[in-house]
């Protein structure tokens, strides 16, 4: 079986008679990492809402394996392309009763299934973490369980969006070491200079929309050395459900 092949070819997103994102064309493999860069407001959320199916692609393509949303099935896309949100959604419920909501959308039925419980303790976590409400949680708590159950989901590409925004250096590490181990395709949204070069990957620089060394844009020497990422990872349109958490989270609508 041929490596799943995320592919943008001349996107274009305007809000009004603002164009945002100019001509953009890209390709991302399953077990790949594309760094995003770029200052804020140059679109880089609206790019992942747009990879994601959540927002109308009105000009350009997107596809996976040369087979566009509207040929997937935008439930299937949206389990092959998972959007991981920027910011702490409002959620009701604990993790748990998320990830078992997730787990009963029909796209995501016979489906391959992480290790949530191991994805949770390699992220830093206690497992009751699980048990508790949302509005319990921290931030950065939040940020790394939503990141653990995308993860266990297996989706083949991850739309991140500033997936340590809310976490501590240790904290980051960590995620930085999970995510790289996933083996899913990354788009991975930062505005630290220093990540794409302790994950390491390629780099998109908007609004550019070229493809620059990760070399040219952070000094590996800024790193702290015990924060270096470890070579040797530890192992480490369901309408029904709504309002489900995990509709909240999945099926949110297009703009
Ligand atoms: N729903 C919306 N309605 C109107 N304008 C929007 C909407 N969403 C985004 N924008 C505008 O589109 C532009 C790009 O927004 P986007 O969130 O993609 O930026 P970003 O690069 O992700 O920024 P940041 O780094 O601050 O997160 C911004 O000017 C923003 O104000």
């Amino acid at each position: 079986m041929t490596t799943p092949c995320l592919q943008v070819s001349g996107l274009q997103r305007s809000l009004g008679d603002r164009v945002i994102i100019t001509k953009l064309s890209f390709e991302v493999r399953e077990g790949e990492i594309l760094f995003v860069r770029g200052p804020s407001g140059v679109g880089k959320s609206l790019l992942l809402r747009a990879l994601a199916g959540l927002d109308p692609i009105q000009e350009g393509s997107i596809s996976l394996s040369n087979k566009s949303p509207e040929q997937e099935g935008i439930p299937q896309w949206r389990a092959q392309v998972a959007y991981v949100p920027q910011s702490r959604v409002t959620l009701k419920g604990t993790p748990s009763e998320l990830y078992f909501s997730a787990q009963q959308l029909s796209a995501q039925r016979r489906r391959p299934r992480g290790d949530l419980p191991a994805l949770i303790h390699d992220l830093g976590l206690e497992q009751p973490v699980l048990n508790q409400p949302w509005s319990e949680l921290s931030g950065g708590q939040a940020q790394r369980i939503i990141l653990a159950i995308f993860l266990a989901l297996k989706p083949s590409f991850l739309l991140l969006d500033e997936p340590t925004s809310a976490l501590d250096l240790v904290s980051t590490t960590k995620v930085e070491r999970v995510l790289k181990a996933s083996g899913a395709g990354l788009v991975w949204v930062t505005h630290d200079d220093a990540q794409p070069v302790r994950v390491s990957g390629r780099l998109l620089q908007l609004p550019l929309g070229t493809e620059v060394p990760i070399e040219s844009v952070a000094s590996p020497q800024a790193i702290p050395k015990n924060l270096e990422i470890d070579p040797e990872p530890q192992a480490l349109t369901e309408a029904d459900l709504t309002p489900s958490p995990a509709s909240s989270l999945f099926m949110s609508p297009g703009r």
